[in-house]
């Protein structure tokens, strides 16, 4: 599904407009203008991200650091994107480790406290800023990597998601998975989505409808991530896998975008339809309540 995003930004203009309209893509661009980095190997760091850019193999490495638990707030999620933007602004950054600098956790999902009794208008770039981030993740041309060492629920699974490939810390303590239903929400669409194309459609169906967190080893199970190693290993082990990415011409990665691209479009109308069905539904359960 990545690769399909990356696909079509890179070659439907038509869809990039749609993209970014869905995205809103200049909310983060608005804020601070993105800087070009220009030195063999530099750190930038806003309040709550830091960024290593080793420009010698090409590769950051971005530091979440939101204490107490990388909870995904308007401000967190705006800073990630401006991360981001700068990044692939930067032709000679090929490849990303997203990580945490919290002990434990790598993220707690949406930030419930930015969610609840706010304005419509600040729910709505929230909203947004969520959207944002899952498309600049999935649509980026980096590659990139979760090294993912801590628990991860919910909207921090789905950032996991995003990444090209996934190392979870073995420690048994933490957990990993779309959690909502137990917290009495329903995961968007395109949460669920996301997990199918990462885990299949059974596995998705079980994991939602039961708000399922699993432990490392049952999330390597089902293909929740790829790879276990010792707490002490995420990152390097990350950095190790990304070089093996890295070796992969670029031009092979673009074909299997079309692969994809041609099952996230089917998916796209499948959604598309059912949401008319949905509307076409509830007119009629409106109407034979007036009559
Ligand atoms: C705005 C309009 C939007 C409308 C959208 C509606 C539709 C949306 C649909 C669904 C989308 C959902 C996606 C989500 O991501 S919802 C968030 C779900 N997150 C969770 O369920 C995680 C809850 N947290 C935990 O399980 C644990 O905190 C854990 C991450 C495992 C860490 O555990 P531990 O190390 O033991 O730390 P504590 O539990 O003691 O927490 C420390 C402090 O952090 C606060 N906290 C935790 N999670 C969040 C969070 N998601 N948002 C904000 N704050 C969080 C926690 O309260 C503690 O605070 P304090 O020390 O002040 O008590």
């Amino acid at each position: 599904m990545k690769m399909a995003l990356r696909a079509c930004l890179r070659t439907k203009p038509g869809l990039t407009a749609l993209l970014s309209q869905l995205s809103c893509s200049g909310h983060a661009a608005a804020r601070r203008a993105p800087a070009l980095v220009a030195q063999r190997s530099s750190s930038s760091t806003s309040q709550k991200i830091k960024v290593d850019f080793d420009q010698s193999s090409g590769v950051a490495v971005m530091h979440m650091q939101s204490p107490p638990v990388n909870s995904l707030s308007l401000e967190f999620l705006t800073d990630v994107c401006i991360a981001l933007e700068k990044l692939e602004m930067d032709k000679s950054c090929r490849g990303l480790v997203v990580t945490s600098s919290q002990p434990k956790v790598f993220s707690a999902g949406l930030d419930i406290l930015d969610m609840y009794g706010k304005s419509p208008e600040h729910c709505a770039e929230f909203w947004k800023a969520v959207q944002e981030m899952w498309l600049k993740f999935y649509g980026s041309n980096m590659i990139t990597i979760a090294a993912v060492n801590g628990s991860s629920p919910a909207g921090g699974c789905l950032l996991s998601m995003t990444c090209d490939y996934r190392i979870m810390a073995d420690n048994p303590r933490y957990s990993i998975g779309l959690n909502e239903t137990k917290l009495g929400i329903v995961a968007p669409f395109w949460f669920k989505d996301t997990m199918v194309n990462t885990v299949g459609h059974r596995a998705t169906e079980m994991a939602l409808q039961l708000g399922l967190l699993y432990s490392p080893a049952e999330a390597l199970k089902i293909g929740l991530v790829d790879q276990l190693v010792h707490e002490d290993q995420v990152l390097t082990t990350a950095t190790e896998t990304m070089t093996k990415w890295l070796a992969i011409p670029g031009i092979l990665n673009i074909s299997y975008t079309c692969h994809f691209f041609h099952l996230w479009c089917c998916n796209l109308v499948c959604t598309i339809c059912s949401c008319v069905c949905q509307v076409i539904a509830a007119k009629k359960i409106h109407l034979s309540q007036d009559f």
